[in-house]
């Protein structure tokens, strides 16, 4: 399983590359990272574990964030309360936004990042709404409209594999500056 100490910081090179797709069938290798980095969203979230493993609970985490420059990112994203289903939980593969709101919209307390240990404050603006198409660990071709919460982890997730980390997004002179087409999401 994965610790802290195997997820890469920044300053590594493999945080700023472009990933390479994801081929089906699945190589083992390929199922066991699909694995291995949705066993550490459950487990990080998990308050006795993540105790015992001293895991920052995490919500999401793409390949790169474990050395692997591949277009594959496992989510879990909690529901609403303790014993609801999740929101979503799931390993995608060469995601891509097909299509998404005019509207922006930023979670209001700013972002952090597993690979960023010092956390940059700011709103970071992203689509409100998104319709992604990735390929599921079986191959198969899925459409997903996702708004809010959920839609900003996804597109945090997705630009990890494109080198991408959410500070490039923060308005550095006014990091906090409100603006009127921005949803800002609790
Ligand atoms: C960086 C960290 C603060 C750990 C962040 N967690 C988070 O925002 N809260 C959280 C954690 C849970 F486990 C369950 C939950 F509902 C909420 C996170 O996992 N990420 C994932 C990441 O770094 N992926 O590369 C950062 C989030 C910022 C916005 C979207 C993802
Ligand atoms: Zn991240």
């Amino acid at each position: 399983m994965y610790l802290m100490k195997d997820i890469t910081r920044d300053g590594d090179p493999v945080l700023r590359q472009e990933a390479a797709d994801v081929q089906f069938p699945l190589s083992a290798e390929d199922r066991k990272l699909a694995d291995d980095m949705m066993e550490y969203l459950v487990i990080s979230q998990d308050e006795t574990e993540n105790e015992k493993y001293k895991l920052r609970p995490g919500v999401g985490l793409a390949a790169p964030q474990v050395g692997e420059s591949k277009r594959m990112a496992a989510i879990l994203v909690p529901g609403e309360f303790e014993d609801d289903e999740p929101l979503f939980k799931g390993v995608i593969s060469n995601p891509v936004i097909i299509s998404h709101s005019v509207q922006d919209g930023a979670l209001d307390m700013g972002e952090g990042c597993l690979s960023v240990d010092e956390d940059v404050a700011g709103f970071v603006p992203r689509h409100d709404r998104i319709t992604v198409r990735y390929q599921n660990l079986d191959g198969e071709t899925v459409k997903l409209r996702l708004k809010d919460y959920p839609a900003i982890v996804f597109q945090h997730e997705m630009d990890h594999l494109h080198g991408v980390l959410y500070y490039d997004h923060i308005n550095q002179a006014e990091p906090w500056a409100e603006s009127e087409d921005v949803k800002y999401i609790k």
